[in-house]
């Protein structure tokens, strides 16, 4: 881009702009609406079962029957899609977690009540084997502990073809295996789902900003003190997240993610200006607790600052936002 070299002052009186409301209006560069939304939803077994996460102050695990108002809820504010998240019952758990494959597994059945009860509403799921696994980890160990990539890669493209014969949209595999976008991609192809959409989370990176998350879905315990170091990327990388999309669009994604959310959107931002590809970023259950818990003492605005993270995305190109928050910026919006 090329900038024009400034008039000095007092030509040059860049407050002029800001002095009045209409003017602040009529200049700003980016807007946050709620097609820019997705809603992330924690679901479990069982009817009327509402659970809180401790960590993520308004955030519940729901039981279906309580999810279908929150999904009509979504409709009305106008958020464009539900991504879907399970806390599967640790009697189901496996090291293989090969329960991700059950065709009437818990996601493929609250996939197919939403699709059936809201089918303008978009459905998202998540990818990977973490809340199937009895380790916690995103894929399959070899004996040494290691998580192996092509195995895994196996039956992620398994779960995928089952969310997407369950009539799911979007299907977002969040484990950072090589090669499963392409697999996946193949997959849905040879069987016929033409139209399921790919969101890869392409850069994502082993932050300690999940921990919540991993309360939500309940993984916390059975990883213990292991991390995810040997398949998401490393905190200091930025160059290499641009290799990471490039492989994942190549494969065959329709949209990308950079994850997390506010502490990277210099990714987000080199991401967007290099392959001008759908760009998203998660505000990850570690931000949104931040947020929560400096608010709950007074510290911060809850509002004022929901409402500037949001706008921050937007500014460093994101095209949407996978938050907690979206049904209350939903509703502001709607004021
Ligand atoms: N497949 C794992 C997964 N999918 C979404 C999140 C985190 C989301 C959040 O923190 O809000 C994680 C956490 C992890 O890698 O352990
Ligand atoms: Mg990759």
């Amino acid at each position: 881009m090329h900038l024009q070299s400034p008039a000095p002052f007092p030509q040059n009186r860049p407050r002029r702009l800001r002095r009045d409301a209409f003017t602040r209006r009529l200049v700003r560069e980016n807007l946050v609406t709620a097609d820019d939304l997705i809603y992330p939803v924690f679901v479990h077994e069982g009817t009327k079962r509402s659970e809180a996460v401790a960590s993520m102050p308004g955030v519940d695990r729901l039981s279906l029957d309580l999810l279908l108002p929150v999904a009509e809820d979504c409709v009305k504010l106008g958020i464009p899609v539900l991504a879907l998240f399970p806390a599967i019952d640790p009697a189901l758990k496996t090291p293989d977690g090969k329960e991700a494959l059950n065709p009437d597994g818990l996601i493929p059945r609250v996939v197919r009540a939403l699709k059936k009860e809201f089918p303008d509403l978009g459905v998202m799921t998540d990818v990977a084997l973490d809340p199937y696994t009895s380790h916690g980890q995103d894929g399959v160990l070899d004996e040494t502990g290691y998580i192996i990539n092509d195995e895994t890669v196996e039956i992620l493209t398994g779960q995928a073809l089952t969310h997407a014969e369950a009539g799911v949209d979007i299907v977002a595999p969040s484990d950072m295996m090589d090669g499963r976008i392409g697999a996946i991609r193949e997959a849905l192809e040879v069987q016929g789902h033409i139209h399921t959409r790919i969101m890869a989370y392409s850069a994502k990176y082993a932050s300690a900003f999940y921990g919540p998350f991993r309360d939500a879905v309940g993984t916390r315990g059975a990883l213990g003190k292991a991390d995810k170091n040997v398949y998401q990327m490393d905190p200091g990388n930025s160059d290499e997240a641009l290799r990471e999309v490039a492989i994942d669009i190549a494969e065959g994604a329709d949209m990308v993610m950079v994850k997390p959310g506010m502490p990277y959107l210099d990714i987000v931002r080199r991401v967007k200006d290099e392959f001008k590809v759908p760009t998203f970023a998660y505000q990850v259950s570690g931000e949104y607790a931040m947020i929560k818990a400096a608010a709950a003492n007074g510290w911060l605005d809850h509002d004022a600052v929901m409402m500037e993270s949001l706008l921050a995305f937007k500014r460093a190109g994101a095209d949407g936002v996978l938050t907690y928050f979206a049904r209350d910026v939903a509703r502001k919006l709607q004021k």
